[in-house]
């Protein structure tokens, strides 16, 4: 056990999908795993393991922002050897040719978080997405249809700011797909310990246009996004 898992050694498998959203994890395991049991409760921010395709593979909700999931990486990771790990999030479109609905696979992150800022002395790391993981996923996507969007994210510390349009505007001149709270502090731990990691993103709303997904359109998105997830994570 973790201070915020309850999960045994050897109840989390090596490979990890997690959805900021615990009932999304709920959802992934009831709808996408075989044999699936229930590891963690703790908070109400629900864990599972199961298999998909014959491999074991495990999924668990992080919470919001860069905080939470920082908690439940630094425990995958240093508590149960977790050695891929896979967002599943929802996003804010910031280009007008991002369109509500869409698959985004994050390259990289900028933020306005200080978390890394704090951790490398004042310089500007640059959080990355694991390569063969992107790949895997992209690739997965074309094999169902979809073409994702790769590209720079960004991870706000805030959901509601005063400046928004002001700064939406110029990070959509500077070519950033997509705002959403976790990539960068996922990508960050994920190198310190040498791991993998890839976020991939749906579409749920759309920042310019004001556009939004309804809850059915999100889930069948959503499904689009999960499946992708699931292939990547068992390449290789
Ligand atoms: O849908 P999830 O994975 O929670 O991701 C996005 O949704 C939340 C905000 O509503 C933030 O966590 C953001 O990153
Ligand atoms: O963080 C997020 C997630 C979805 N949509 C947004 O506008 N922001």
């Amino acid at each position: 056990m973790t201070v915020h898992i309850g999960a045994k050694k050897g109840d989390i498998a090596d490979k990890i999908l997690l959805p900021g959203d615990p009932l999304r994890a709920k959802y992934i395991a009831e709808n996408f795993l075989e044999d699936v049991a229930c590891y963690n409760e703790v908070r109400g921010m629900y864990g599972y393991t199961g298999t998909y395709k014959g491999q074991r593979i495990s999924v668990q909700g992080t919470g919001m922002g860069i905080p939470s999931i920082s908690i439940y990486v630094n425990e995958l990771i240093q508590g149960y050897d977790v050695q891929k790990l896979i967002r599943v999030g929802s996003c804010g479109a910031l280009q007008e040719d991002v369109k509500v609905r869409d698959v985004i696979l994050a390259s990289t992150s900028s933020t306005d978080s200080q978390m890394n800022r704090m951790t490398f002395g004042g310089i500007d790391y640059a959080p990355t997405a694991d390569f063969d993981l992107l790949k895997a996923a992209y690739e997965a996507g074309e094999q169902k249809g979809i073409t994702p969007r790769v590209g720079n994210v960004f991870t706000s510390d805030s959901f509601y700011r005063d400046n928004a349009k002001e700064l939406f505007d110029q990070l959509a001149h500077y070519n950033v797909l997509a705002v959403e709270m976790e990539t960068t502090a996922l990508y960050t731990l994920a190198a310190k310990y040498d791991r993998q990691a890839l976020a991939i993103l749906t579409v749920s709303d759309h920042v310019i246009t004001g556009e939004e997904t309804t809850a059915e359109e999100r889930q069948t998105t959503f499904n689009e996004m999960i499946e992708i997830a699931l292939e990547a994570a068992i390449q290789q």
